[in-house]
Order: C-alpha cells, then structure tokens, then sequence
C-alpha cells in the first residue's frame, strides 16, 4: 500500500490544566475523505489547529506526506507551503469584493504600469477565476459579482475554489454544510467528491451525519480528546456513530 498522507502517532495537547488531547493517532490516505466527529468540546478544533499551525503539539508526532512536522516551528504559512488548506466555517471571504478577487486574495496577479509601478492585473484575474470555477463545476453567475450577495453555497464553493489555488494536498472543511439550503447541501457535497477526484485528501468536520455518510470514506469520533472510533463509512452506521460521540458504547 502507498504511503498514507498524514499520520498522527500519539498527539497529545493541554490548555492550562485540561488535557485537550489525549494521544490522538490516525492516519489519511491520498484522496481519502474522513469525517471528524465529536461532541462540543471533543477536540477537533484544537486538533486540525495543530495540523494547520496555528498551535502547536505537547508530545507526539505528526507526519505529512513523509516528512515530520517540525514543531513548533510549524506555521499557518508553512501548513500552507507543505499544501494543507483549511476553509473555516466563517470562509475568511471579503464579502465586499468581487468572486475573482475572493478567489485571488492576497495573491492577485500583477502588471507593472508604465512598466514600474505594480497593478492588479484584473482581466487575467478574471479570466483565471473564471476559469477555476468552470474546473470546479461550481454555479456562479459572475466572477464581478460580490461574494456577500451570493448564497451561502456559492460562498462555498468561492472558498473552495480559493483554496485550490494554492494546490493542497489536504483540505479540512470545518462544517462546510451547517447553514445551507438542502439543494446547496448537494452541491456542496459534489464539489468535495471532485476534489476527491482530483487525489486530494479531506477531513470533514461536521455534525450533519447525513452528509457525513454520504461523502466520506472513514469516519473518526474524538471523544474528550481521544480517538473513539475508527471505521470505514460503509461498514458502520448512524445509530452507532452517535453512540460512539455521546459515549454510550
Ligand atoms: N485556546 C484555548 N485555551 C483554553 N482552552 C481551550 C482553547 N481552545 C480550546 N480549548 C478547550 O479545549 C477543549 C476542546 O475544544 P475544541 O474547540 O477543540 O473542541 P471541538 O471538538 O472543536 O468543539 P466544537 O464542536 O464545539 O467546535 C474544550 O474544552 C475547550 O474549552
């Protein structure tokens, strides 16, 4: 078998006198698609911090595509540089400006004007994000229009699309699901079938186990910072999902 993308081997993390996670292990193959399940609190949040850099671990080790994080040096940006995305749940959009701006943001296209001083190239931009979008299948009426007056599924795919810019390796989607439409709830999970298309992997948080089952290959439950649960999608089911995240098991 191929080596997996990321691995976890005992991550432990405390806030203060809480120890949030308690030896966390697992690992994710390319183009799998995990769900991460948990009750309020369970950790998860905490863990894919760890994964992202935004902190960093007590003990443990974490391996991505072959090589060991080097905490604490790790970083938002070096997550980003080694192609792990993270889209929150808020989607970090500027909702004043437009879809290709969104999809551009911070690293829009330049040209040098009177072959000095730097401006946005805008036709490219446009182009470009046109161009990703149509890749992605999304439904957007129009790149100039302003990300705020789209749905929140179009939002999401503008977040999406965003993060393929940066050609990830892994992306995490913290609740990508929780405040749409049914129809949007769809699109939303054919858009993270394509990237599993595309050999990217996915960790999917998200209390929504419907779209929890109808996207992912294995399901994880955190339970007060351990690992619960391991098991494919197809051989468990919902009743026992839960039992694991409120602890009847
Ligand atoms: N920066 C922090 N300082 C102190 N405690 C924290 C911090 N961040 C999280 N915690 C605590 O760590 C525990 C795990 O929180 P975390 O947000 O990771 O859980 P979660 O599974 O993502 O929950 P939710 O589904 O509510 O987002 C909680 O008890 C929380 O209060």
């Amino acid at each position: 078998m191929s080596r997996p993308l990321l691995e976890l081997r005992e991550v432990t993390k405390r806030f203060g006198a809480v120890e949030v996670l308690q030896g966390v292990s697992f690992s994710l193959e390319r183009g799998e698609v995990l769900g991460l399940l948990g009750d309020n609190g369970a950790g998860k949040s905490t863990l894919m911090k760890i994964i992202t850099g935004v902190y960093s671990l007590d003990s443990g080790e974490i391996v991505f595509d072959g090589t060991p994080i080097p905490y604490p040096q790790h970083s938002p940006r070096e997550a980003r540089n080694l192609g792990i995305e993270m889209i929150y749940q808020d989607l970090a959009l500027a909702k004043q400006q437009d879809v290709a701006a969104n999809v551009f943001l911070g690293q829009e296209p330049v040209y040098r004007f009177l072959g000095f001083w730097p401006m946005i190239d805008k036709p490219k931009m446009e182009a470009e994000a046109q161009a990703a979008i149509t890749r992605l299948g999304a439904r957007i009426p129009s790149v100039r229009y302003p990300v705020g007056q789209l749905s929140g599924g179009q939002q999401q795919s503008v977040a999406i699309a965003r993060a393929l810019t940066f050609g990830p390796k892994l992306v995490i989607m913290d609740e990508p699901t929780a405040a749409l439409a049914v129809r949007e709830v769809e699109h939303v999970l054919e858009l993270i079938h394509k990237l599993k298309m595309q050999g990217i992997s996915i960790i999917l948080i998200s209390h929504r186990l419907p779209d929890v089952f109808a996207v992912t290959d294995r399901i994880l439950v955190l339970r007060q910072g351990t690992v619960v649960a391991d098991e494919r999608t197809s051989q468990t089911n919902m009743s026992n999902v839960v039992a694991h995240i409120v602890g009847a098991h």
